[in-house]
């Protein structure tokens, strides 16, 4: 289980901005909407340990993150939280494998090239291991992001406005390929977006006011 409670940040200068108390279960999957300049950048980097807020608690399952050393909260990161950002932020001179080989010595994770292979098969892009980021098609790309979000089987898997830029047909195959690998790996799903189309896709939203 994950929660908020009472959490609210004001950036220096800015108004406070106060987040509604929220309950995630373990495996759920969540919208998280709101309009441009809501807070949604903000939230997804208080609930993933990077900005820690002047208000309020965060728990992921038994662990206060922001109890914790900033040390000992990116090695949580590492280990329990994938994160697919807009665009997939590759290291070029790396091939593929590497990347993802990287994101477990990242964690402190022995490398572990089985499961480098199994991610790659299950994104249907096994035979883009050996190459370059520069020799793939954007649609291949974001395969990858998703694959170094999940290689380390995290619990929580977030992607902060993973849709935005694409056309309606490739919005649905993103969402469905998001859905099935935190199916796949049993991690709990955030979705954040200002994009409406892809409301339908969830039970379960979260909305910034
Ligand atoms: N580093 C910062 N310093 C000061 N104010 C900030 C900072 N980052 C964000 N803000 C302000 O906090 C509010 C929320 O910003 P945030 O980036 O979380 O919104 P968002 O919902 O992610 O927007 P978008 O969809 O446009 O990315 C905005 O009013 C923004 O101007």
């Amino acid at each position: 289980m994950i929660s908020i409670q009472a959490v609210a940040h004001n950036y220096p200068g800015g108004n406070q901005i106060k987040f509604k108390d929220w309950q995630i279960n373990s495996g759920d999957q969540w919208l998280l909407l709101g309009a441009s300049g809501s807070g949604k950048t903000t939230l997804l980097h208080i609930l993933t340990g990077i900005l820690k807020p002047q208000h309020g608690e965060v728990m992921l399952g038994e662990t206060s993150i922001y109890r914790l050393s900033s040390k000992a909260r990116d090695q949580f990161r590492g280990r329990n939280i994938g994160i697919i950002f807009q665009r997939p932020h590759l290291i070029k001179s790396l091939t593929i494998a590497e990347n993802l080989l990287l994101a477990q010595s990242f964690a402190k994770l022995p490398e572990d090239m089985n499961r480098v292979k199994e991610v790659l098969a299950s994104l249907d892009i096994a035979d883009k291991i050996n190459n370059y980021p520069s020799e793939l098609s954007q649609g291949q790309l974001q395969r990858v992001s998703i694959a170094r979000a999940v290689i380390n089987k995290p619990a929580l898997l977030i992607a902060d406005e993973p849709t935005s830029s694409l056309d309606d047909k490739n919005t649905a195959a993103v969402l469905q390929l998001l859905i099935q690998q935190s199916e796949i790996n049993q991690a709990t799903l955030i979705v954040a977006t200002h994009d409406k189309r892809v409301k339908d896709a969830f039970t379960n939203t979260y909305e910034l006011l």
